[in-house]
């Protein structure tokens, strides 16, 4: 018998990773998944087991792969317009209301529709009807649209209203700058020579001209939220990322921690652990508010304190500091500087940990590729954006052995990534050099 060809290998793990989300959702009396109007709004919990959840990357890595290895290479052209019209569709149907106006249960039939939002029926009809090709809407029968799960988020959590215009109307043109950036700077890592200031003609860097215009500052507001509620960065992954319950009644310091929705998301669910979020003067002051805002007794564990990440770290005795996507903002230099001035409370305390977590990028072919893909958009964002970058576990060991003090250095112990997770955590310590050789690295595959 001949091994099967990449294809088969391809579709018969789609089969088995079918078979286990399906067997799992059946067992679980849930319902399986769709794209109908009774579609469910979460594919699988986050209590599915892991190995559910592992079937789950499995399948939407494979099923893109079998995508690229069954289409021609002179498809690959139309194909990508498809992608590109998609979120033009997306902005036409947020920027109409549509969403709004389709009712979240039933359906509505494109004549009225056109009229509630008051736009061309035919135009209406033909952006519906791309939408639905990508997943978002659907057709209970001809004629007549409906929400499913997809598009009924945009109703129920506006934020991604937020992001669908800061997409739109800032990433989609400063990625389109991308090469111009790339003649006129080359390298560089100055936050003001980036495709930002091409496409929206600033000499500002990307995070002052988002501060100082109202449309951007508030479009950015919507996106983060929305980036907060999705699924790759949702905190609770960094609940079971980690086993805080092993620090008692520990010390946690959340470095860049505004607003402080991280360290209320631990400290509901590890009762025993107390805090302090950093953060600039100014983001502290809305922290504040946001803490005092919480219930007894999370309020009381949570403290807010305003420091600059570059200075020497006030609190010495924590028993882990949290840089969380910190490092991705900063060229090396400056991520060695963050890094450095936490060297101090980590070498003082051989236990304490610092947890880096941030996009960890794979090795090329390491990761399924629908996983790789979107991990290196968040790089590329960076690039874009910031004139940094998201960085693989080699280079965060570059910037760890930067900020050693001679003594010793920065040592990663261990990573992990849950499935559905975009985030790593990296659990790093201080360790001594011994006769004054380097320290020794671990090889952790990824
Ligand atoms: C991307 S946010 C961090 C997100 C947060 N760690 C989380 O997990 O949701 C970056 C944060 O760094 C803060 N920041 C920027 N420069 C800083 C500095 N020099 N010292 C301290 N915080 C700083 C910003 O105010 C902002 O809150």
């Amino acid at each position: 018998m001949t091994n099967p060809s990449h294809l088969e290998s391809l579709a018969e793990t789609i089969s088995a990773a079918s078979k286990v989300i399906s067997g799992y959702c059946t067992l679980e009396e849930n319902p399986q998944p769709s794209l109908g109007p009774d579609a469910p709004s979460v594919v699988l919990p986050h209590t599915a087991p892991e190995y559910v959840r592992q079937a789950r990357q499995q399948l939407l890595s494979a099923a893109k792969e079998a995508i690229q290895l069954a289409a021609e290479p002179s498809e690959y052209l139309p194909m990508l317009a498809v992608q590109y019209q998609y979120i033009a569709c997306i902005k036409w149907l947020a920027h109409f209301q549509v969403f709004a106006a389709v009712p979240l249960t039933g359906a509505v039939p494109y004549a009225q529709l056109a009229s509630i939002c008051a736009v061309p029926e035919r135009q209406l009809q033909s952006v519906a009807r791309m939408a639905i090709t990508s997943g978002c809407l659907c057709e209970t029968q001809p004629g007549e649209v409906a929400h499913n799960a997809i598009s009924r988020q945009f109703v129920t959590l506006p934020a991604y209203l937020g992001w669908v215009r800061f997409m739109t109307d800032f990433y989609m043109p400063v990625s389109a700058q991308m090469a111009e950036a790339t003649e006129k700077w080359g390298v560089s890592d100055q936050p003001n020579e980036t495709a930002v200031n091409l496409a929206m003609n600033t000499p500002l860097s990307a995070f002052a001209f988002i501060t100082r215009s109202r449309e951007f500052n508030k479009l950015f507001g919507g996106y983060m939220k929305g980036v907060a509620a999705s699924e790759g960065t949702a905190v609770r992954h960094l609940l079971t990322d980690y086993d805080w319950a092993q620090l008692g009644p520990g010390l946690v310091v959340h470095i860049d921690g505004a607003p402080g929705t991280v360290c209320v998301a631990l400290a509901e669910a590890f009762p025993r652990l107390r805090f302090v979020v950093q953060d600039t003067a100014e983001q502290t002051n809305q922290s504040r508010s946001f803490i005092k805002s919480q219930p007894e007794p999370i309020r009381s564990a949570i403290e807010v304190a305003s420091h600059d990440h570059y200075s020497s770290q006030p609190i010495q005795n924590a028993n882990v500091y949290l840089l969380r996507m910190v490092l991705h903002n900063h060229s090396d230099a400056n991520a060695t500087r963050v890094l450095a001035s936490l060297v101090q409370p980590l070498r003082a305390n051989p236990a304490a940990r610092l947890l880096i977590i941030d996009t960890v990028l794979p090795e090329p072919g390491q990761a399924g590729v629908m996983d790789d893909a979107l991990q290196r958009y968040r790089d590329l964002t960076m690039q874009q954006v910031f004139n940094t970058k998201e960085r693989d576990l080699a280079e965060f060991q570059q910037i760890l052995d930067a900020a050693g003090d001679g003594a010793g250095g920065l040592v990663v112990q261990n990573v992990r990534r849950s499935p559905g997770s975009a985030l790593s955590v990296i659990e790093v310590a201080y360790q001594t050099y011994v006769n004054g050789n380097g320290v020794t690295h671990h090889g952790f595959g990824y």
